[in-house]
């Protein structure tokens, strides 16, 4: 056992008395040591439930025969954090978490971990705990929040309060309207309920196989996440007694799977970043281009919020992310169904009994919402290593877009600009130095791609960044572009007027410019110096690479 390390022989009498002072018996010194990684914190709707959630994950581990060690990684509520100088700390807290995992969990030589996630970066943190310790693992999210109704029965997620925002500025909503929306969108605990980043990642992890049917729909408040719990509790039992280890789950295959889901379902963009990050730690070499590969051969079965008005209560109730899955075990060629998942059967075996149960929510390859999946790679002269886009969550009719480019130096002026009518249809809105570097810490810019979408210019105005985006957001917006503008990639040497064009078919994202020019503004480009000089983010700032690497820390 990996815990003899802290537990056997002579000269361990001191740390085993350590232990019986945190309640451990001499009889429980032969049972697997369990660390529980929770994350909760009050200010986190997706994790405020967590402390009780996990003493269920307790008892649960306690009844399979485990000891069950409980110990919390922080988070960042990004709904709370957006529009302001927060959310820079919103990616790199993704590094903090998986260090803080990995931390505890090597320092005490845990047998397996029980981690219990649930919002946009403690997911992906954990996950990449889990591929870097390597020690045999389960996940049980906290599960998203119930679907906000208005008082006049109108469905409503986080991002109808963004987008209200909009609306309400533009003269398109009474400020009764708003506060409407405001008090009803979010009304319980649980991850905000439409398929944004957390809830995104949440759905992943039943494709990766880390987590159990279930996982990403079933609301928080549900009785029947206790269910799941115990029956993880037991299948990480078997996962210790079987040495079945993160890495022996995922690997470049599952990780391609975990790709065809979010295009099946239109994933957060977000995802693309944090997927890589978790290959980058499996130790898997993994290309963006094929992403889109994987693209080209997944159909789009299921449009939910922001891309439609379903909930992830909605996907639930049709049958849920195993419904969905089942379906793309049993087309040819686009998932791998033999892999092995931590219930210890294949992939397909978990979802075979599953059914799709509402044909709109869930479709099939025939009544898809398009043969090819929801998200997109584009490159071009003006993203040599790639952007991405919701494609899933773009205006159906629009297949390409050419506009002149407005230039912004930062979101906050961006946001100015939008606000004060300065942006207009057929404008390309660029924002720029907020990459991973020039952020730093990549913000995710809900606020701009949602005062478009809220004044009803989401199909005449596109936005491009090298900065990132919600779940939330939709339209023609496109992120991650690498290289970014603080490491001189060519989204610094855009001028304003200069034409932008996006072909959203051939997934390409061009600046109309001779190279000439471009040579000529490339000799005069400055590299600014760091926006902030000191504590995390300074570090962060110094270690971070490119978006489309997956922002991962490299010394
Ligand atoms: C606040 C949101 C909607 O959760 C956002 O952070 C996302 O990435 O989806
Ligand atoms: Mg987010």
């Amino acid at each position: 056992m990996r815990s003899d390390m802290i537990k056997k022989g002579v000269d361990r009498a001191p740390h085993r008395s350590l232990l019986y002072a945190t309640g451990v018996k001499l009889k429980d010194l032969d049972k697997p040591f369990i660390g529980v990684c929770n994350s909760y914190i009050d200010i986190i709707p997706g994790h405020m439930h967590l402390r009780q959630f996990a003493d269920v994950v307790k008892d649960a581990i306690r009844a399979a025969g485990g000891i069950p060690f409980e110990f919390n990684t922080i988070g960042v509520d990004d709904g709370i954090a957006m529009g302001h100088i927060g959310m820079r700390y919103s990616l790199p807290s993704r590094e903090l978490i998986a260090d803080s995992a990995e931390t505890v969990i090597n320092a005490h030589w845990f047998d397996g971990v029980f981690y219990i996630p649930n919002c946009d970066k403690i997911t992906p943190g954990m996950l990449m705990a889990a591929v870097r310790t390597n020690v045999p693992s389960v996940f049980v999210s906290g599960g998203p929040m119930e679907a906000g109704v208005s008082s006049t029965g109108q469905p409503l997620s986080l991002a109808s309060v963004f987008e209200g925002v909009g609306a309400y500025q533009s003269g398109r909503m009474t400020q009764e309207e708003l506060l409407d929306i405001e008090k009803n969108a979010c009304p319980t605990c649980g991850s905000c309920s439409g398929m944004f980043t957390a809830n995104s990642m949440n759905s992943l992890m039943e494709m990766l196989g880390v987590a159990l049917p279930g996982n990403g729909t079933l609301v928080a408040t549900s009785k029947e996440r206790h269910q799941l719990i115990y029956d993880a509790a037991e299948h990480l039992i078997d996962l210790i007694k079987n040495d079945i280890k993160p890495r022996d789950i995922i690997t470049k295959e599952t990780i391609d799977d975990a790709f065809a889901l979010d295009m099946a379902m239109g994933g957060s963009t977000n995802t693309v970043l944090h997927t890589l990050a978790i290959a980058h730690e499996a130790e898997i070499d993994y290309d963006l281009n094929r992403i889109n590969e994987i693209a080209k051969r997944t159909p789009y079965l299921s449009k939910i919020s922001p891309a439609s008005n379903y909930s992830m209560q909605d996907v639930h109730n049709a049958g849920g992310v195993s419904a969905i899955i089942k379906e793309l075990c049993e087309m040819e060629g686009v998932v791998h169904p033999e892999r092995i998942t931590v219930t210890g059967k294949t992939l397909y075996e978990n979802v075979k009994e599953a059914q799709a149960l509402n044909s709109d929510v869930i479709r099939s390859k025939e009544t898809a919402h398009s043969q090819v999946g929801g998200l997109s790679i584009l490159f071009g002269n003006l993203a040599p290593d790639g952007g991405v886009i919701k494609v899933g969550a773009v205006d159906p009719n629009i297949k390409s877009f050419v506009g002149s480019a407005i230039v912004y130096e930062s979101q906050d002026d961006a946001l100015k600009g939008i606000e004060s009518g300065e942006v207009q249809a057929g404008h390309v809105v660029v924002i720029r130095y907020e990459g991973p570097k020039g952020g730093p810490g990549m913000p995710e810019m809900l606020a701009p791609t949602a005062a478009i979408a809220g004044r009803g210019l989401d199909t005449q105005v596109a936005l491009i960044t090298d900065g990132r985006f919600s779940g939330a957001s939709r339209g023609v917006s496109i992120g991650h572009v690498s290289p970014e503008a603080a490491e001189g990639g060519p989204i610094a040497l855009v001028h304003d007027g200069d034409l932008i064009t996006i072909n959203l078919v051939e997934r390409t994202l061009c600046l109309e410019v001779s190279e000439k020019i471009l040579e000529e503004r490339r000799k005069h480009w400055i590299k600014p110096s760091p926006k902030i000089q000191k504590g995390y983010l300074a570090r962060y700032a110094k270690l971070v690479t490119s978006a489309n690497t997956g922002g991962v820390l490299k010394i």
